[in-house]
């Protein structure tokens, strides 16, 4: 008897090239050390209420009469839920037919998605088609729809920033495509230069590579930079020079922490550069509900939008959706809420507009203690987060720790975060999760700790990270 269908052998040869670093060797140590009884401080994914941050309140009472509608005809349902919640909740249950429970459209609920238009026209104040809009389970799976859209082979490259989420290069290699780095400049704040991004391209069409797709993700992750919006133009003017669709990532846009480059949309640049390039070059936008100060990580919500995609492409990718019948329900409930919140006047305004502001001025403090912690380690370099939810200093290691690393088999950013967890129980991922420049080494962490708990964990850090560097000097 040969192989078996699902024996190790037998399996797609992609699914082994795939490597997702934010849930990977440190990430499966950790879970170790916590059944093993050590505290563990889960700060490698962003996901900020299980670091403690508490869901809004709006949105889970309109969920929870949605969930349950048999509230709505309990007497007391307005001792219990304000009557903006009573209200969004009607209006929810009577848009989607049958409720929570039944399937929607593959593209998501139209009125949701109608929810979802109006925000990005008010955002940016330009028309979006609500037909255009695409709701998924958490942006994750539009980027994957969309780069499975793109590749149809390994001679497809797609341009991604360097350091990167890993969603994008596991992606990639999943569906057999190439990825094409461009490298973010740490000493100019990870900034990018378009003449680098000629050179990978020019470097990958040398080695037979079609370039068609650009990603970006604005602000950053892992590193937190905000694009200008001279930086967009410039990137939508390559792209279209270089006939590149782009797909923007915007999925931190409500995570900014300073007041010098505001969030700005890709969309927004396009249209503003008018003709031709706002009539012609493709751009897929993508936001979720698992971020910002929303955090409903677990909710699995999610959208896309398309700009001057082709109605046969957008046809594909609607029959593409149907497979999967209908995105999460409940989720695109949560999206509809978070693009059409309470406004001013509402009774639950005042309640939304308070938890949500607490919520970002404690990020953007927790950014400045996290930064300050790192930079005030000697060999510790770190650009401050100005947007998204994450910490990336560059770790400066002596040879000895790289040596030791090396014949101990792994990357010396694994290495010095195995030795961190183990003696702080604060787990990370290594920038070799990212990607990085060759001999360059960094850590991601998170801003969402707890922001009492911040200065101790810093304080950990620095005498884990003295005592390493006394340790292999
Ligand atoms: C840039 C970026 N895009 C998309 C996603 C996917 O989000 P959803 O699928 O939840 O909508 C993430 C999640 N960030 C991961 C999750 O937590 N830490 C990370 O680096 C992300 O950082």
């Amino acid at each position: 008897m040969g192989l078996k269908p699902l024996d190790y052998e037998s399996i797609n040869e992609n699914m082994k090239k795939v490597e997702y670093a934010v849930r990977g060797e440190l990430y499966l140590r950790a879970s170790e050390l916590q059944k093993e009884g050590k505290k563990i401080i889960f700060t490698n994914v962003g996901n900020p209420h299980a670091l403690g941050q508490k869901p809004l309140t709006f949105p889970r009472q309109v969920i929870a009469l949605c969930q349950a509608p048999f509230l709505l005809d309990d007497p007391n349902v307005g001792q219990l839920f304000p009557p903006d919640a009573i209200v969004r909740a009607k209006h929810y249950l009577s848009m989607i037919g049958g409720g929570l429970g039944a399937y929607s459209d593959s593209r998501g609920n139209p009125g949701v998605r109608k929810e979802v238009a109006e925000f990005i026209e008010r955002r940016d104040g330009y028309p979006s088609d609500p037909e255009l809009i695409y709701l998924t389970d958490g942006a994750s799976k539009g980027v994957m729809q969309i780069l499975n859209t793109i590749i149809r082979g390994e001679g497809d490259g797609i341009l991604v920033p360097v350091p990167q989420y890993p969603l994008y290069s596991a992606t990639i290699a999943l569906f057999g495509g190439s990825l094409v780095p461009y490298y973010l400049d740490e000493s100019s704040n990870w900034g990018l230069d378009v003449n680098d991004l000629r050179q990978s391209v020019a470097r990958a069409r040398s080695q037979g590579i079609t370039v068609r797709v650009m990603v970006i993700i604005n602000p950053g992750n892992p590193t937190g930079q905000c694009l200008s919006e001279a930086n967009l133009r410039e990137i939508l003017n390559f792209c279209f020079q270089e006939n590149l669709a782009l797909l923007g990532d915007e999925v931190y846009q409500q995570n900014i922490y300073q007041d010098e480059r505001p969030f700005i949309s890709s969309k927004k640049v396009l249209m503003d550069m008018g003709p031709p390039i706002s009539k012609e070059l493709q751009l897929i936008s993508f936001h979720t509900v698992s971020k910002g100060y929303w955090g409903e990580c677990g909710q699995r919500g999610g959208y896309f939008e398309m700009t001057n995609i082709p109605p046969q492409t957008v046809d594909e990718i609607y029959k593409i959706a149907s497979i999967s019948l209908s995105p999460n329900v409940p989720a695109q409930v949560f999206m509809g809420l978070m693009v059409n919140p309470p406004k001013p006047g509402d009774v639950s305004y005042e309640q939304y507009h308070r938890e949500s502001k607490g919520i970002l001025e404690s990020l953007r403090r927790r950014a400045r203690i996290m930064t300050d912690g790192f930079n005030s380690c000697k060999n510790v370099v770190c650009n401050f987060t100005e947007g998204a939810m994450y910490s990336f200093p560059q770790i400066q290691l002596p040879p000895k720790a790289i040596e030791t690393a090396k014949r101990a088999g792994k990357e010396a950013d694994v290495f010095y975060c195995l030795k961190l967890l183990e003696a702080t129980g604060i787990s990370t991922v290594p920038g070799s999760g990212f990607g990085q420049k060759e001999g360059v080494f960094h850590l991601r962490t998170t801003i969402l700790p707890p922001e009492e708990e911040m200065p101790g964990i810093m304080a950990s850090f620095r005498k884990f990270n003295d005592e390493f560097m006394e340790q292999y000097a």
